[in-house]
């Protein structure tokens, strides 16, 4: 119709037929009879629906009746911010980590495309700003943001499932990577937190690379297990137990696998937990993809003596339901007091078993103690303690982690004398790193390695006075007992002369 014609009068009479549209419509807003509205609204957006192809789904940021932030919204918003950065012309920007990133996204009444398994399909943000608020160049508070995703019919089945569930994992991944991480500690029955920035990893860890590479691996495979550990019917949850003298790298591990895993720490501090039910709290607070520490366990709690005290207990009363009732276990002395935490080993495993495991999943649990053989095989039996890490004195290898780390050395003249005292002395890799501190500003390598060389040397010296002095220690407890035994057999010897005597003297006057 409009070929023939100059671009003028085109345009002319298309503004007199937008403008006769508009006075129509106003027309019929303002006399047609409000329900016969909805009506032909209803049967037109129907009439749309069967000849347009496309499907839109909708995303609010803010969802039910209390308006919670959705989940989906935000994780869509993560996703699209990786995606949308390459084709949006307006983007918005933040910062994430404490200044560390920036991260882009997609400003409101943008358009981005994404393709998936070969199919295209649409994002589009917008927002709804409330009819009654004025006009304001600001954002408000009452503006609600949506995402809306546009599809063709044909692909409903692949874009509602794998694609909706594939952008919500990647978004939440992508949140997870994003996220300033937290050092929780719990002041009594409630958690605070600061921003975790330990430098540690498994890198600067002094340890036999083999084992190093062990623990790396399961921790690795674990938190890609979500599958297999659904397929087993097992919660997804790891626990590990450090054991090993002081200073030997038990709290250091803990910070590397936290940076290893993009996990946040729960520091668990039992004996400001006043009982069970506290304690129960706490962990249920805790959130996925997250350490949760009980350091020296043995002084945590009474675990070794209330565990076998109630065992008894049950086997009188012929009980054989393992610490079902928190409240057979005596309290100590303390614990009556009301000074001490009345959280039980009982209560501790309970909790581990039964109620942890059913809110949700990728988190580890992790006990350090300077006492292994001190704790109760019952806390720490596979299954509960799945894996036990022993963190030792400091080896050789672990030594020349060290000597890199610290003074950037990988081969020196002094290394085949340390390596030897190393063999002959127990000097945990604390005292080693304390010697290979920088001695001068220039941090001269010679000067730390000779202080170490001393350091051990002295250690050496002190190890074989003190085994010198057990040594001799012993052999006076078996010479004094050996005259002891001498003694009471000389006196046993005299007394047997003496009845005899006695029985004799009878004898003859009889
Ligand atoms: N294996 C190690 N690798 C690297 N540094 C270590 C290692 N062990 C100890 N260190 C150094 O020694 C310091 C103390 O170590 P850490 O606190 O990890 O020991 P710990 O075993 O947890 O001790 P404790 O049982 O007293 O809590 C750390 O700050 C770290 O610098």
């Amino acid at each position: 119709m409009f070929i023939n014609m100059n671009p003028k009068d085109t345009f002319a009479q298309l503004g007199s037929l937008v403008g006769g549209l508009m006075f129509f419509w106003a027309i019929f807003q303002q006399y047609f009879p409000y329900q016969l509205r909805t009506y032909l609204e209803k049967y037109s957006h129907r009439l749309v629906n069967y000849v347009y192809p496309y499907i839109q789904v909708r995303f609010n940021d803010f969802t039910g009746e209390r308006l919670m932030r959705s989940e989906a919204y935000s994780a869509i918003q993560n996703y699209l911010s990786v995606n949308s950065s390459m084709q949006a012309k307006r983007l918005k920007a933040d910062i994430v980590k404490k200044g560390q990133s920036l991260v882009l996204s997609m400003d409101d009444h943008e358009e981005v495309a994404d393709v998936f398994k070969g199919v295209k399909l649409w994002w589009a943000s917008g927002k709804n700003t409330p009819k009654t608020q004025s006009v304001s160049f600001f954002p408000t508070s009452d503006e609600r943001r949506y995402y809306r995703l546009t599809f063709h019919k044909r692909h409903r089945d692949l874009i509602i499932g794998p694609y909706l569930k594939h952008v919500l994992k990647e978004g939440k991944a992508i949140k997870v990577r994003n996220r300033q991480r937290k050092l929780y500690t719990n002041n009594g029955a409630y958690w605070s937190h600061v921003v975790f920035e330990h430098p540690a990893t498994f890198q600067t860890l002094a340890m036999e690379p083999e084992k190093k590479k062990e623990i790396i691996d399961d921790l690795i495979a674990f938190s890609q297990a979500e599958d297999f550990y659904a397929r087993i019917g097992r919660a997804w949850k790891r626990g590990y137990l450090l054991y090993g003298p002081p200073g030997t790298g038990k709290s250091t591990m803990i910070a590397a696998m936290a940076n290893l895993l993009n996990y946040d720490i729960y520091d668990l501090e039992l004996t400001a937990v006043k009982d069970n039910t506290e304690l129960r709290r706490l962990l249920i607070e805790t959130s996925s993809k997250s350490i949760i520490v009980i350091e020296d366990i043995d002084c945590s709690l009474e675990l070794t003596g209330q565990r076998k005290k109630e065992k008894k207990k049950e086997k009188k009363e012929d009980q054989d339901q393992e610490g079902k009732d928190q409240n057979k276990e005596k309290p100590s002395k303390e614990d009556r007091d009301g000074k001490g935490s009345q959280v039980t080993l009982s209560g501790l495993l309970n909790f581990i078993d039964g109620l942890w495991s059913a809110c949700g999943g990728e988190r580890l649990i992790v006990f350090t103690t300077n006492y292994k053989e001190k704790l109760d095989p019952a806390l720490i039996r596979k299954g509960r303690m799945d894996k036990h890490i022993e963190l030792s004195y400091c080896g050789f290898e672990a030594f020349k982690v060290l000597a890199k780390n610290y003074l950037q050395v990988e081969e020196h003249s002094l290394f085949p004398t340390i390596s030897n005292l190393l063999g002959d002395t127990k000097i945990t890799p604390a005292d080693v790193a304390e010697h290979l501190m920088p001695k001068t500003i220039f941090g001269d390598a010679e000067i730390s390695l000779n202080s170490l060389v001393k350091g051990l040397e002295n250690a050496k010296e002190e190890e074989e006075k003190k085994a010198a002095e057990e040594e001799a220690a012993k052999k006076k407890e078996l010479l004094d007992k050996k005259k002891a035994e001498e003694e009471e057999g000389k006196k046993t010897a005299e007394e047997e002369t003496k009845k005899k005597e006695l029985l004799e003297k009878e004898k003859s006057q009889g």
